[in-house]
């Protein structure tokens, strides 16, 4: 078999409305790096080849110079510009992605990733064409109907709250999207595992990510993001002064 190229797309191109800062959330600075910075870390530390990173289009030249130049992120090959929904910013990503069998596609505003979850999810992809990270529910989930009142208690059993990345075959996904854009459909697209499912009939695989994958979105989840990165640095810390001791881990 030949060489199969991975991609990732970035996806960083949203307003963060619900976070309502100045900033965009994925530029906000968390333990002194900006959100964005930890996704990319984790992709340019992984099994992927490539990365196209999607931004706005004000925003192209500031991750340019202050995040892919700064930190010296190799893996980073094109930057390019998003669209007005998510679903648009992945479309334009899979297009300058098109040399590849392989893609990955990850929110830049979760910054807990790891390239552990990302080779999960590569694997998945590799073998059910779809694949999503995510986890088990925690909590009872209702369906509530327009007055707010519950019409239905969904079996907690097989419930999973999705996250990304998520990873696909690349025609399989590139078809997906063509189909939903060819007509003009009155669907919520909240994930891109959703299109595969509808538009092609393809399941997808789920993974499990991790719990601390939160995707930043409400200022609350500021302080969360700021507790998972601060435990990673001292747990990577503790380990790095064992080592340094003679301690093999
Ligand atoms: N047009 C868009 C919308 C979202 N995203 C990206 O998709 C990810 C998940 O989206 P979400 O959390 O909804 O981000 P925002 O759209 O920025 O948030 P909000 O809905 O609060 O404005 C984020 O990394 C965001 O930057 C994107 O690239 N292009
Ligand atoms: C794709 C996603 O991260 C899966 O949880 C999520 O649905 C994106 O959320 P958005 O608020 O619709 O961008």
């Amino acid at each position: 078999m030949g060489y199969e190229k991975v991609t990732a797309v970035i996806l960083a191109a949203g307003q963060g409305k619900r976070m309502g800062t100045d900033v965009p959330k994925q530029y906000l600075r968390i333990r002194g790096h900006e959100v964005l910075y930890y996704s990319l870390k984790a992709f340019e530390e992984s099994c992927v080849d490539e990365i196209i990173l999607v931004a706005g289009e004000q925003d192209m030249e500031y991750c340019q110079r202050q995040i892919v130049e700064k930190y010296g992120f190799q893996k980073v090959a094109k930057i390019i510009s998003g669209g007005q929904e998510r679903y648009d910013s992945v479309y334009a990503g899979l297009l300058a992605a098109d040399d590849c069998s392989y893609v990955l596609i990850h929110d830049g505003a979760r910054p807990m990733v790891t390239p552990e979850i990302i080779s999960r999810v590569l694997d998945g992809a590799m073998t059910y064409d779809s694949c999503t990270t995510g986890m088990p529910v925690k909590d009872t989930i209702k369906i509530s109907d327009e007055s707010g009142m519950a019409v239905d208690t969904p079996e907690r059993g097989s419930l999973w709250t999705i996250h990304t990345p998520q990873g696909f075959s690349y025609p399989v996904i590139l078809e997906a999207h063509r189909r939903f854009r060819q007509g003009s459909y009155r669907i919520s697209v909240t994930d891109d595992t959703m299109l595969a499912e509808i538009f092609l009939r393809k399941r997808a695989k789920l993974v499990e990510g991790d719990y601390r994958n939160i995707k930043v979105t409400t200022p609350e989840d500021i302080a969360a993001a700021e507790a998972f990165l601060r435990e990673r640095d001292v747990s990577e810390n503790t380990q790095a002064g064992l080592r340094q001791n003679g301690v093999v881990l």
